[in-house]
């Protein structure tokens, strides 16, 4: 299995050559291959093409900031992951990108679905999305929640921690129903990202502990309560993870809890769950593997353990969100000022300001992300000069993309392009500085379709309830 570099395109002080992106490119024109959906290309007339209509056409109809879905693209993806894990359960984490359309390309591509609230399972369900395919995860999940869940027949609940036990047992009671689980377990694995989102080393919220003996009590438990129909075990090291180690190491632990439970009941858990967390590329630094090297790399290393733990194969299934919607989406702005900042021996550095920002992606201010842009709506001959492309609400921190070449004629009402935006984009966004939230339509040979309106002040100011109605009119 292909051993990748780590941290991707996270800062990380581990990293220690500087990144290729810093590196002036001869054309920063040029859209480097690997980090743009499928459709994207750039016309004879030097815009970027998405989905047959160029970013001047798409900005013509729903302005910016806006997210661009490649139709093609997004479900290309999906198909690709339920084709590359074929005897596998793909569950697409709805956390990385949800709306109803989004929900009906995931069950028309086959593959099940991971809710973790109350709002992603309730998205689901009006979408039509089948119950039985649908697993719902979530360290605090409420009565609420796990009724709606019992009673519309939701087909995995994904337990992690005693109360929810306790708490499962008394709805099922109550309801009359059994409820299909797996226990969450964190195997100690110190996955190679941002810290924020690395969630099966010890000393965090999520799942009952390997190390600590909980999660084998947990199964056990599970096991012996009567509405509880124990299937097996849930494990997820953490998101954008490039080196294929940490599951390896996973996948060996939780095997092995699945032969000591045999051990101690005589029975085989029939279902291993691996999680999601497959890295992206957002930069030219980052290489990440396929699907189906990632699929052909799993099996070994799931086979190979089950041999050595005298184990039968159970059922797997995997849960990638970003690497099915993050490459899909591009996001748009408009350059609004700029400015040049002397950086010391001669060196520059060009603050081009756009209309978004951490309101429409905080990953880059919450988890010290890197990004890509390039001049969408032309090309430029200017060279390209070092700049950072930031937003418009009131932090230092509002940065979108830290450091990249732009050419050095970008300026007042051109377009810029982040691609790779389709994950944890719109779905962290918020209304900082009571900013309304971007749109995100699908473009699919020459059509615009919107997945999710602009949000309008009118909608910010309808949730102030100290506001006067008659404010603003005559
Ligand atoms: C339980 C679980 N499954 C799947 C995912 C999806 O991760 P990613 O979008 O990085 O593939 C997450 C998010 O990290 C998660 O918490
Ligand atoms: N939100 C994170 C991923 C972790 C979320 C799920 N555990 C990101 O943007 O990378």
């Amino acid at each position: 299995m292909t051993h990748m570099h780590v941290a991707g395109s996270i800062h990380a002080d581990a990293v220690s050559a500087a990144p290729n992106w810093l590196v002036k490119p001869t054309d920063a024109n040029t859209l480097v291959d690997g980090l743009w959906s499928g459709t994207v290309a750039r016309g004879d007339e030097g815009a970027i093409r998405i989905g047959g209509l160029t970013v001047n056409e798409i900005i013509e109809q729903v302005g910016t900031p806006a997210y661009v879905i490649d139709e093609v693209d997004f479900r290309g993806r999906a198909l690709t992951w339920r084709q590359a894990f074929e005897d596998w359960k793909v569950y697409y984490a709805s956390k990385s990108f949800l709306c109803s359309t989004v929900a009906r390309w995931i069950h028309d591509a086959g593959l099940n679905l991971d809710v973790a609230s109350m709002g992603e399972l309730t998205v689901a369900l009006r979408a039509g999305f089948d119950p039985a395919r649908i697993g719902l995860h979530g360290n605090n999940k409420s009565d609420a929640l796990l009724r709606v869940a019992l009673t519309q027949g939701v087909g995995r609940i994904v337990v992690d921690s005693p109360d929810e036990i306790a708490r499962l047992e008394r709805l099922t009671a109550e309801l009359g129903v059994r409820a299909a689980v797996q226990i969450r377990v964190t195997t100690g694995v110190e996955a190679h990202t941002h810290e924020y989102i690395a969630t099966a080393h010890e000393d965090q919220k999520f799942g009952f502990s390997i190390a600590g003996g909980q999660a084998l009590v947990a199964l056990v438990r599970c096991f012996g309560s009567p509405n509880l129909d124990l299937r097996g075990i849930h494990s997820h090291i953490g998101s954008q993870i490039f080196d294929t180690n940490g599951f390896e190491v996973a996948a060996r632990r939780t095997l092995r809890l699945m032969s000591q439970f045999k051990e101690a009941t005589g029975v085989t858990l029939p279902e291993l769950n691996l999680g999601g967390g497959f890295g992206i590329a957002y930069t030219i630094d980052d290489s990440p593997a396929t699907a189906q090297d990632l699929a052909r790399g799993l099996d070994e290393i799931i086979e190979h353990e089950c041999r050595a733990f005298g184990l039968d194969k159970p059922i797997l299934s995997v849960e990638p969100g970003r690497s099915i919607s993050g490459p899909a989406g591009t996001a748009l702005y408009t350059v609004g000022t700029t400015k040049n900042v002397e950086l010391g021996g001669g060196q520059q550095r060009r603050y081009v300001s756009v209309d978004g920002g951490m309101s429409d992606n905080i990953r880059p201010a919450l988890y010290a992300a890197e990004y890509s842009a390039v001049l969408a709506n032309r090309v430029s001959p200017e060279s390209p000069v070092l700049s950072r492309v930031v937003g418009l609400h009131c932090e230092g921190g509002d940065i979108l993309v830290r450091d990249v070449f732009l050419p050095s004629d970008t300026g007042i009402g051109d377009i810029l392009a982040v691609p790779a935006s389709g994950a944890y984009s719109r779905s962290m966004a918020s209304n900082y500085n009571h900013t309304p939230r971007p749109p995100v339509v699908s473009v699919r040979d020459g059509r615009i379709t919107t997945l999710i309106r602009r949000e309008t002040l009118d909608d910010l100011l309808a949730l102030d309830a100290g506001l006067d109605d008659s404010f603003g009119e005559d």
